[in-house]
């Protein structure tokens, strides 16, 4: 395993807002950026706020950044990502949005202008071209899914019980057979 570090990728970084820091990495090593939020937001319980962030970037081509919730704010105070991760594409120009939920059923969250409400993690990501095939080569798992391999309690005893809500087994898991894919 080679040791040498990765040469970071060069992206393009505009400040729409001045009196916010642009994102930067806490600590050598992290995978994201935090995202400060650039206005003030009061989430009720279950309420969700679309917050802009102050910056807007340039992604090279290949790459597209990920939109993550802070694990502090998370288990403290029960705020999360709505759409996490938000996908923010190599050709997006806009803000970068934060759409924060409070899932806390209780409290009321103050975040305030400045706050770390989200990170920000780059990635490479492939383009893939589809090639439909009338069927697809087997596979250990097959088509099983939703927590066929077990491993949670609660998983277990909905299984031995009944379906879990909201899957129908029988119809939507459609088996599909064996090859016709060589030369892909
Ligand atoms: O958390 C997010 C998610 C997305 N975006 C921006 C960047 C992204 O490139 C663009 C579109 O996002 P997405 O494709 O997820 O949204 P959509 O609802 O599918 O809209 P569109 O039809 O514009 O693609 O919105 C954000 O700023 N924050």
């Amino acid at each position: 395993m080679s040791d040498a570090p990765h040469a970071p990728v060069d992206v393009l970084v505009a400040r729409l807002d001045d009196g916010l820091d642009l994102p930067s990495y806490a600590h050598p090593g992290d995978a994201g950026v935090d995202l400060r939020t650039a206005v003030d937001a009061v989430l009720a319980p279950g309420e969700r706020a679309v917050l802009p962030t102050g910056v807007a970037i340039a992604l090279p081509d290949g790459y597209a950044a990920f939109v993550h919730p802070r694990s502090g704010l998370a288990a403290r105070c029960g705020v999360g990502v709505l759409n996490s991760p938000g996908t923010v594409d190599a050709g997006y120009r806009g803000e970068i949005q934060v759409v924060v939920v409070n899932l806390d059923p209780r409290e009321t969250v103050h975040l305030r202008r400045g706050d770390r409400i989200a990170q920000l993690v780059v990635q490479r990501v492939e383009k893939v071209r589809f090639h439909e095939v009338a069927s697809l080569p087997g596979s250990a798992r097959g088509s099983g899914g939703f927590g066929s391999s077990g491993g949670a309690g609660a998983l277990d005893a909905q299984q031995q019980g009944s379906q879990p809500q909201g899957t129908h087994e029988q119809t939507t898991a459609r088996g599909v057979p064996a090859p016709a894919t060589e030369g892909i």
